[in-house]
């Protein structure tokens, strides 16, 4: 087994971002990796919580790998992908996958780390033969704290996934399932059509004009009036800076949350180029008596102003899309870009999960991001196919690489 290239875990964001991305390119690309210090900037200790282990221990299987020190808790791994895996998947003649967690862990962060892998691994087998479509159940937390919810995944995205050229997914809610309060788990079915040409590169540069603003509320019956009201204030409000001189478009669900620690509000614009930018926020604890109302203004006011900076700054992607587009750029044939607008007058800077996605993209595949999100992929499985790219070459280049930094610090 080639060096496994060594990842310090406390880089930059520092979570679980870092783990299911390094080990999605490892399984994809055979690259054995080593983490340390896994998850090491969280409070509470770091290591692997259950959903960064089912998700490890569902791309090892995938791609044969051999793991160490793969545990509840760990906090240093080597995940060293093996040969053959990928093509002793029941899935890739389409089928069925069901992938189980005990605890509310976010389904849709399960989703970040295999779905690459999925859409990625046949690509160039059974050419001419019919692509068969893959149903992905999760189950776990659909709505769960800083992670994509199932309404955020549902209209934010899987239509921007379809806009860079990932053929349609399609979602299916079973059940809610939230962090807080706990009513049971829930699951999500994905269907999904995995490649079997490389992904072109794809340029997310034109913003276009806000059309329309969908609102979606989650929350106690009595609180609906209160959310609807609060809208309809900041929507008259800030009515010029959300849709210019255009006609406004704006619609609202609500839908019974059937718990009082359970406030959910999720704000989508949609632009003129068929963009999404999402904002959202979930109020999970209790609210003290005669708080509800004040409770409530404060989410419409925060995920309202949210939204509206994300308009202003004219941007291509939201923040959290930013970070979830990087393995696709780095996988897509040639250069793709995505703006990521701009506040007085400069370019704004990538969040630190998108620049922790960077990083791991670069140390493991070794692919470079410039400062306007632009970056050229390695052509994931080009050689196949015949397209151009280089993502064969990968493993020789990083090997020699390392051989040739061993030869450097030895002779030091
Ligand atoms: N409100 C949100 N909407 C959509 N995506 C989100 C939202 N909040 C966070 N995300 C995305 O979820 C991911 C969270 O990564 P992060 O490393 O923080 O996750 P984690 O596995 O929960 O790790 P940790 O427990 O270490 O924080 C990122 O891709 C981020 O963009």
């Amino acid at each position: 087994m080639a060096k496994p290239i060594h990842l310090q875990g406390t880089t930059l964001e520092g979570g679980g971002q870092l783990l299911r991305l390094a080990t999605c390119l490892s399984a994809l690309t055979s690259t054995p990796i080593t983490i340390t210090d896994i998850r090491g900037k969280r409070s509470g200790g770091g290591g692997l919580k259950a959903q960064h282990l089912t998700s490890v221990q569902w791309l090892g299987a995938a791609s044969n790998a051999r793991l160490s020190g793969v545990g509840l808790k760990s906090k240093e791994i080597t995940f060293a992908p093996g040969k053959g895996g990928i093509s002793r998947l029941e899935w890739r003649n389409g089928g069925d996958v069901s992938i189980k967690q005990n605890t509310p862990g976010s389904v849709n962060l399960v989703l970040q780390a295999v779905l690459p892998f999925m859409l990625f691994a046949n690509i160039g087998s059974n050419e001419g033969e019919e692509i068969k479509k893959v149903r992905v159940k999760i189950t776990g937390g659909t709505n769960v704290s800083n992670s994509p919810s199932c309404d955020y995944v549902e209209q934010v995205l899987m239509p921007m996934f379809s806009l860079i050229g990932i053929p349609p997914i399609e979602t299916q809610i079973h059940a809610r399932g939230w962090s807080q309060g706990s009513s049971g788990l829930g699951s999500m079915t994905y269907t999904i059509k995995p490649l079997r040409k490389p992904l072109p590169a794809f340029q997310l540069v034109e913003r276009g004009e806000i059309k329309s603003v969908r609102a979606t509320i989650i929350a106690p019956r009595d609180a609906e009036a209160h959310f609807r009201d609060e809208l309809d204030v900041v929507f008259a409000q800030r009515e010029a800076n959300i849709f210019g001189a255009r006609e406004p478009e704006i619609e609202v669900s609500f839908e019974d949350s059937k718990h009082e620690k359970r406030y959910y509000l999720l704000l989508v614009a949609t632009t003129t180029t068929g963009i999404k930018l999402g904002r959202d926020w979930l109020y999970d604890r209790g609210v003290r008596a005669g708080k509800t109302d004040a409770v409530i203004s404060s989410i419409v006011r925060k995920v309202s102003s949210d939204l509206i900076e994300e308009i202003e700054q004219g941007a291509c992607v939201d923040e959290h899309m930013r970070d979830q587009l990087v393995v696709f750029q780095a996988l897509a044939v040639g250069k793709s870009s995505v703006y990521g607008g701009k506040r007085k007058a400069a370019l704004v800077e990538p969040s630190l999960h998108a620049k922790t996605a960077h990083w791991v993209a670069k140390e493991v595949i070794d692919v470079a991001f410039d400062d306007e999100g632009g970056c050229k992929g390695i052509g994931f499985g080009a050689g196949q196919t015949g397209d151009e790219g280089h993502a064969d070459e990968l493993s020789t280049d990083k090997a020699l690489a390392r051989d040739l930094e061993k030869l450097r610090v030895a002779g030091n």
